[in-house]
């Protein structure tokens, strides 16, 4: 796999950070979580193929323990707020002086500086502040966020794993570490490019909810089917909205024109009625095959046994019997080989990895018996 070899230290976090290590822990890479002591059990759900050292930082002895896991160590993903790892005494100077080779990533909300650095925050604030909520619902509601996918997820853990990538791929030139600022207000806006760079396209001139990408055009929108599902259309090229009327069984010439704003409403209404007068199914049918830009919406329990899904293998099932999506993308010569088994429990492996890294069965005891960790003693699952 692409990042086998490369030694990973996630410390627990609540959803971006564990995103973060789960992709590299799919793409071969070997990840370690550190978890709090005394914690009953973990709200990681993305823990497959990880190993779980259960450690009290606020000791010093503790603090020491991850220094000592960091020098043999390729990246250390952190996520808590800006100045608690300096309090602790592992700041990127102390880190990075043992281990120079070190990628030091910082995983937060609103970055290492300015004056929300330290203030506590989550998903819907990011987006906020990155510019995109103000853009994102329906035509005179308020601004909706799309759960916690922007800013956690597509400008928290992602944007972090790609930096992790490329200062790894740069190490291999400098034999330098570096340190990763990733600011999650900043990784949803850069997400969010094209929203800046199309102003003058003329996209985004009409106010949220009425423009042709934010629910504002008939043929950008779903629709309710006769048996309350859904089916999503997105035919915006002439040639592909010709297909879509000739699918919903429509005679264009008694229709407004696709682009003349002022008759949206009247063809979202029309649109509406002819979609609500077939099953999810019937409407597949008319539509697969054709270039009309018209997909069923399918439920997280539907997709993995929708035919192009199922051809494509595009979602994996785990030992416990869940489904879930297999990593993306598809590498040709080193595809990720997610694990299948399930996450660690807290304090799986910590006498195996303090081990791997050099600690005696002496030390280890000690570290134990003095609650710097806690060893979980159920069957290894990895
Ligand atoms: C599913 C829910 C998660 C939703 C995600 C949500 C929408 C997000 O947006 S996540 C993104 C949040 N933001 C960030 O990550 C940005 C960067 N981080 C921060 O800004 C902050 O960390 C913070 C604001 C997120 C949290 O602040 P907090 O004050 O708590 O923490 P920090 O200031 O960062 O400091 C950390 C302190 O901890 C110490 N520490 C860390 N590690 C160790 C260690 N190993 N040993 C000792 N000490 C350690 C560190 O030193 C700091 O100490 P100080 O403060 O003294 O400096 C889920 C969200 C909540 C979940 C539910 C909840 O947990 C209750 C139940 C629990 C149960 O087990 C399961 C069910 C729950 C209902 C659970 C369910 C879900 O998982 C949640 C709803």
């Amino acid at each position: 796999m692409a990042l086998a070899g490369i030694r990973v230290i996630e410390l627990a976090g609540l959803a971006p950070a564990p995103f973060c290590g789960m992709i590299l822990s799919d793409f071969g890479a070997k990840v370690i979580r550190v978890d709090r002591t005394k914690a009953s059990m973990t709200v990681d759900v993305q823990s497959r193929g990880k190993q779980s050292v259960a450690l009290d930082l606020k000791k010093p002895e503790g603090a020491a323990v991850l220094k000592r896991l960091c020098v043999e160590s390729d990246v250390l993903i952190e996520p808590f707020r800006n100045g608690v790892m300096e309090k602790l005494g592992l700041g990127p100077n102390e880190i990075l002086k043992d281990n120079p080779r070190l990628i030091y990533a910082r995983l937060t909300g609103f970055g290492q500086s300015g004056s929300y650095a330290k203030a506590a925050g989550h998903d819907i604030n990011y987006v906020a502040m990155s510019g995109l909520l103000s853009m994102l619902g329906r035509h005179n509601e308020n601004p909706y966020a799309p759960l916690n996918l922007l800013a956690d997820f597509a400008g928290g853990g992602l944007i972090c794993a790609m930096g992790i990538v490329l200062a790894l791929l740069e190490r291999v030139k400098s034999g330098q570490g570096q340190v990763i600022d990733t600011s999650m207000v900043e990784g949803a806006a850069y997400v969010g490019s094209f929203l800046w760079k199309s102003q003058n396209l003329g996209l985004w001139n009409r106010s949220r909810g009425e423009n042709m990408l934010d629910s504002g055009a008939p043929f950008y929108e779903t629709y309710k089917t006769a048996d309350g599902k859904y089916m999503a259309v997105g035919a915006i090229e002439p040639q592909f909205y010709e297909e879509l009327i000739k699918g919903l069984d429509l005679d264009s010439s008694q229709l407004p024109l696709q682009m003349s704003f002022s008759d949206w409403p009247e063809l979202k209404r029309i649109f509406t009625e002819t979609f609500a007068s077939k099953t999810q199914a019937e409407w597949s049918k008319i539509f697969d095959g054709t270039d009309a830009c018209v997909t069923p919406v399918l439920s997280l329990d539907e997709v993995s046994s929708h035919p192009h899904n199922r051809e494509r293998g595009s979602f994996i099932v785990d030992a416990q019997g869940d489904i879930s999506p297999r990593p993306a993308p598809l590498l040709s010569r080193t595809p990720a080989m997610p694990c299948l088994s399930g996450g660690p429990l807290i304090g799986e492996h910590t006498d195996l990895v303090l081990a791997e890294y050099g600690y005696s069965k002496d030390e280890i005891a000690k570290l134990q018996s003095s609650g710097i960790i806690e060893c979980n003693k159920t069957k290894s699952r990895l």
